[in-house]
């Protein structure tokens, strides 16, 4: 819908800010243009000498909200994940952020320290820390540091990400468990998260009633992650805790030629590095769904941005392996655990949302913050079946509950369950077979290994929601 504003549409405005001299107000607005091969931002300011109550309700902002201002009891920050998505977060926050920031009088402290001699550190309300990332351990070094204050003397963080998922689990397993860390702070990090990742699970998840509120009006992921960064307000971010046994370890790729953009397949490296323990705030899977993370994550496949897990699921779905394995699930009752009546699985999968795309909608009873962590699980079945089932998740989360009758007549369902604890035990020889996910993070299990997942009762991050979300 076009607005008195030029040709500016309704679902391109970001923010209003009024004007003194002379008098009015400047409309800022996003426009995104995608071709094949290109995706380009364009951020834009309109003059308006008068505008109607609507508009100045829904977007104008008074002023710059406390949790953007450095103090010296808040320190900001804007971290770019250069290789999330399709490798979109510098242009953006080239094109759009700092611009944008700059235009609220907010700019990079490395700007004012240049210009003004300011240390990189200064907590001046006017500035923020920029971090880009240079390989795959730069967030986490980011959020190590972020934990390394003086305790009870730290101040308060506030970190704009500009990355997909994996930044997010990377700032929550930015400490060791037991050293402090955010557990002695009284307000854990807060995260403002502009989705520029794959999936942007977390995302979309949390501002799905935005959406569904907007009705048929298209209003981009980028658009609504800035309204909140301007709009919101800080909330307790649920997560869940992933254990693993001994001899469990993360998987990882590097580019042996840190040079070579497009790395043929002999020029990774993959990394085993043991590990006890993660913490997420989306999903911990086995099966179907962590054998697509874990398989589609190659170099090669990234360059195809959403479009590598149809590619990668086409294959699996081919080969429909039978995972051996056991699940014990604890209900929310606390009631003694129960083992699911099967040996084989194809798709077992704990969340905490309720959706892992914009339209793949895998948890539908999961609410934005409900901190329920919710079990979707089936058994082996063909490709076919496993396809029918994700299409109906596609088509708005109606895979829970359909039920079939396999070849020798049994009855079976896709489970969906309210849980408080699952642990999951493979039997698999191959190592092929026995990786599991932690919201992106791939994890090898032992053959006879396990993962234990349960809720979290601290929470280690705040997440920046919309206004109208109230943690539950
Ligand atoms: N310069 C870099 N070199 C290597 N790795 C990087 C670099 N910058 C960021 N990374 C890593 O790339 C990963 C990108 O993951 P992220 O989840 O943000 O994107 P995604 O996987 O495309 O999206 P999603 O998880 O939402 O589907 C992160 O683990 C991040 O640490």
């Amino acid at each position: 819908m076009a607005t008195p504003i030029g040709s500016t549409k309704t679902e391109e405005i970001v923010c209003i800010v009024a004007r003194t001299k002379p008098s009015g107000y400047n409309v800022f607005s996003l426009k995104e243009t995608s071709t094949e091969e290109h995706k380009s931002f364009q951020l834009s300011s309109h003059q308006a000498a008068d505008l109607s109550q609507s508009l100045l309700d829904e977007f104008l902002i008074d002023e710059i909200p406390e949790y953007l201002r450095s103090s010296p009891a808040r320190r900001v920050h804007v971290v770019v994940s250069t290789q999330s998505g399709t490798g979109l977060a510098l242009d953006f926050y080239n094109a759009v952020l700092n611009p944008l920031l700059q235009s609220l009088g907010l700019s990079s402290a490395e700007k004012n320290r240049d210009l003004l001699g300011l240390p990189a550190n200064t907590t001046d309300g006017n500035s923020y820390d920029l971090t880009i990332t240079q390989d795959a351990q730069s967030i986490r070094k980011f959020a190590k540091e972020l934990n390394q204050g003086v305790r009870g003397q730290e101040p308060g963080h506030t970190v704009i990400l500009l990355s997909g998922d994996g930044g997010v689990v990377e700032m929550l397993n930015g400490k060791e468990r037991g050293d402090g860390g955010n557990e002695s702070r009284e307000l854990p990090p807060l995260i403002a998260i502009l989705p520029l990742g794959t999936g942007n699970a977390l995302f979309h998840s949390l501002h799905k009633p935005i959406h569904a509120s907007h009705g048929s009006s298209q209003v981009s992921a980028l658009v609504l992650g800035l309204r909140t960064l301007l709009r919101g307000h800080g909330a307790p971010l649920p997560s869940f805790s992933a254990s693993f046994s001994p001899g469990s370890g993360s998987v990882s790729y590097s580019n042996s030629d840190a040079t070579d953009p497009a790395p043929s397949p002999e020029g990774v490296e993959e990394h085993f590095d043991s590990i006890s323990h993660l913490y997420g705030a989306i999903v911990a899977s086995y099966g179907f769904h962590s054998q697509l993370v874990w398989e589609s994550d190659t170099p090669e496949y990234r360059k195809h941005g959403d479009k590598r897990f149809g590619m990668v699921a086409a294959e699996l779905l081919k080969e429909s392996h039978a995972y051996n394995t056991t699940v014990q699930l604890t209900y929310t009752d606390g009631s003694t655990p129960q083992q699911l009546d099967r040996d084989q699985h194809a798709y077992v999968l704990a969340t905490m949302v309720s959706n892992l795309e914009k339209a793949f909608t895998i948890s539908p009873a999961s609410k934005p913050l409900d901190g329920k962590l919710r079990l979707v699980h089936f058994g082996a079945v063909s490709g076919q079946k496993t396809m029918d089932i994700m299409m109906q998740a596609y088509a708005g989360g109606k895979h829970v509950g359909m039920q079939w009758t396999t070849d020798d007549g049994k009855e079976e369902q896709v489970g969906y369950d309210e849980i408080q604890e699952v642990k999951v035990t493979t039997l698999e020889e191959d190592a092929r077979w026995r990786k599991v996910c932690i919201d992106g993070a791939i994890v090898e299990l032992p053959r006879g290994g396990s993962m234990v997942v349960k809720t979290e009762e601290i929470s280690h991050l705040q997440i920046l929601v919309d206004r109208s979300l109230k943690p539950i």
